[in-house]
This record gives C-alpha cells, structure tokens and sequence, in this order.
C-alpha cells in the first residue's frame, strides 16, 4: 500500500514507539499477507475501496520527496488520492490537503523559548515541503508549540499560550501561507487578552492570503487518564463554525471532541466538506478506537476527515499521578502518529507512522461529498424533529428514560 510517491524510512527498532518493530499496521500485513488477492480483499474490508480499487498512491514532486529525505531529521512523507465519479454538470474539484505530524524537539527541561524555536524550525521545514509539493490545504497537529504539559496539572505551562490573531505563531505562518497560497489549520494553546486572559485549546485558520479567516474553541475537554486539561481550559464557546476557504468548505474538530458524534454532526450539519481532527492520544488509552472514528465520522456525515495524531513520548522533570491508580510517573505514554484521512465512501487512506514525524498528502475529490449524500441518502433519512424533540426532553431535570419494562417481570 505504500506504492509509489512515498519516502518512509526502513524498518522501525522494536521499542521505539513502533509495532512490535513494523512502522505501522499496514506494514505488518503487506508483510505477512503474501497472497495478492488476499492481500487486496483484506485492504478491501478494512480500509474500503475508492472507485472500485484501493486508494491510490500520490506521484509526489521529486524535488518534495528530496526534501523531506534532506530534512533536519528525514520524515514520514507520504501521497493518496481520492477520486469522485466523473459528472456531466459539474467538473472535479480536487484539493490537495496535508497533514503534519511531529515530535518535540528540545527536551521538556529547557527554556521555553527554545523549546518554542525548535519545534517551529522543525514545522516550518515541513510546512514549506508541502507548500513545494503543492498542498492548499494544511492542518497541524493539536498544540502544535508545546509540548502536551496539560498531565502535569503545572501551571507554568500557560506561558505558550498566545493570542489567536495576533501571536508570534500566527505571525509566523502568515507569510508561509502567502508565499504557497496555501490555507494553514494552526491549532494552538489561545490567551485572549480581551477577557480577561482566558486559555482556550484552540485552531486558527489563516487563509491562502495569509489573513486570519476565524478561529474554533475545543468543544469537549477529557477528563480521562493522564488527559488533565480540564485544569487549564474550559469547554469552547464557538459553536460549530465551517470556513469556507478558496479551496473549499473545512471545519476543526479538536481531538476529544472525535468521540462525540452530535460534535461530528454540527460540522455537517454547516456544510463541511472536510473536517480536519487534530489530536494528542496514547496508545494505551485510544489506539484500538484511532481507526474508527474519523472514518466512521466521514461516512455518517458525507465529508473527508483528515485525523491528525501527535508523535512521539514526552518527558516530564517532575512526577504527576491522575487519580487512576498508577504509581507516579513522569510521562504520558507514546502519542502513536498514524494520522489518516478518511472518505465518505469508506475509503481511506494508510497511516503515517506511528513512530516518527511525517507529511501525509491527500489529493480530494470534493464532488464525492454529494456524490455520497445521493447514494446513500444519510441527511434525508436522518429523523431531526425526533432527535431534537429527544434532546430537548433529556435535557430537562424533569426526564424520565423511555424504558418499557417486560410486564411478567
Ligand atoms: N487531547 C485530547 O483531548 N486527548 C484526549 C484523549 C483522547 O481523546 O484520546
């Protein structure tokens, strides 16, 4: 599945955050599934077929693939494209979309400002190869400038956090979204100044002119495992906006907020075509649900979900427990990477590593958003008046559950 156009790296030493020493799932079974027809009817069942055949490997620019080998650090880097039937009326609409994942650079001990520089060195290197390879659109992983300190429950941690229209972050991808006309999800840790102060867990979304087009508020805010960010952040106040760019109408739905699927739906609901889920999460907490969600998200809705995972194992100076039984410790576990994206159709694409930094380019038919809706109908079988009649009941202090109990018990 790997095919061609990519430039992962070989094989992953065991205990390194990799799968029992393979990159990623789908390298154990182009492995091991030595027969080609097995082979494709298992990628079939479980990464879906786009047109007819499994998706297609992306001829990235020689001069890109280049680029990521001559990196700093060489990354994951890798193309698929998504095709839509051909129409009468209307012709293709491709977008080329880009999904960043990375480690941090500098160790948690150092000074801010440095931890801040080298991790936006890092992006920025990144960020300039998908601009080369031609990507419009770009989202970057949760938090992107920090590291993931919301375990620590330290406050000190605040000081990444910067205004979401004005700050050095925004500041800095401006011109890179300028110079490549290139739309950039930056999803950051947001200070806003006008009330007060407040810490939001939020995205920006900086148009190919380089202008702030809005921002989103993280919906839903864990309280599970080490994920304290309830201590830093409150639920977001910004609805379910879509913003519709010169390439096409996205949405961010901030990572915890995956697991609700109404959260998934708002976005629908006002006209996504992709919705981006930038995320942090461990293994050992969500790995088993990774490859659900954002897929299951794109079928119910139409749109393409392009799921965005944080990589790597950070290291905490001092010891945090979350009330869960754990002995103390002084890291979150390995953020396992394999970003993906997502087709209405069921297809999707293979993952990124789950061991190192990496580029995942996606070429999107737009049209197989309608496409879908005609086939399958989801928007006109949906039952709205019996949910929100639902909805409104159970939110009442008042309900009572509809539960018919068997009469001879
Ligand atoms: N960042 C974040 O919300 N993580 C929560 C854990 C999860 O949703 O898997």
């Amino acid at each position: 599945m790997h095919g061609n156009g990519t430039a992962a790296s070989s094989a992953a030493p065991s205990g390194s955050g990799s799968l029992a020493g393979a990159h990623s799932v789908e390298e154990i079974l182009e492995t091991h599934i030595k027969d080609p027809e097995q082979l494709r009817e298992v990628q079939r069942v479980l990464y879906g077929f786009n047109c007819g055949h499994p998706v297609v490997p992306l001829q990235l620019p020689k001069e890109s693939l280049a680029a990521a080998s001559a990196a700093s650090r060489p990354f994951d880097f890798r193309g698929y494209a998504f095709a839509a039937a051909p129409e009468e009326l209307r012709p293709p609409r491709v977008v080329r979309i880009g999904l960043v994942q990375n480690a941090v650079v500098a160790p948690t001990t150092a000074p801010f400002a440095e931890q801040r520089q080298a991790i936006w060195d890092r992006v920025c290197e990144i960020v300039n190869t998908a601009g080369a390879a031609g990507v419009k659109i770009l989202c970057l992983q949760e938090a992107w400038t920090m590291p993931f300190a919301f375990c620590t429950r330290e406050k000190h941690w605040c000081e990444f956090a910067e205004s979401a229209e004005s700050g050095p972050t925004t500041a800095l991808l401006q011109p890179l979204a300028r110079r490549w006309g290139m739309v950039v999800v930056s999803p950051i840790l947001e200070r806003d100044g006008a009330h007060g102060d407040t810490i939001w867990n939020t995205a920006v979304v900086i148009g190919n002119n380089g202008n702030v087009i809005g921002k989103h508020r993280k919906n839903h805010i864990p309280r599970v495992g080490d994920f304290n960010e309830s201590t830093y952040y409150m639920e977001g106040d910004m609805g379910h906006p879509v913003f519709e760019t010169a390439y096409g109408r996205i949405a961010v739905n901030i990572c915890y907020g995956r697991h609700h699927p109404l959260n998934w739906m708002g976005f629908g609901l006002n006209g996504a075509e992709i919705v981006f889920n930038p995320s942090a999460t461990v293994g050992e907490l969500s790995e088993p649900m990774w490859p659900i969600e954002a897929r299951n998200a794109a079928i119910a809705n139409s749109y393409y979900v392009a799921a965005i995972n944080r990589v790597g194992t950070e290291h905490f100076p001092r010891e945090f427990t979350s009330g869960d039984g754990k002995p103390a410790h002084k890291d979150f576990g390995h953020f396992y990477g394999s970003s993906y994206v997502a087709a209405p159709d069921a297809s999707r694409t293979p993952a990124l590593a789950r061991d190192g930094d990496g580029l995942l380019v996606a070429d999107c038919d737009l049209n197989l958003c309608r496409q879908l809706k005609d086939k399958w109908g989801f928007r006109m079988t949906a039952r709205y008046p019996l949910y929100s009649d639902l909805l409104a009941a159970y939110t009442r202090p008042d309900y009572a559950p509809q539960i018919i109990r068997d009469p001879s018990l």
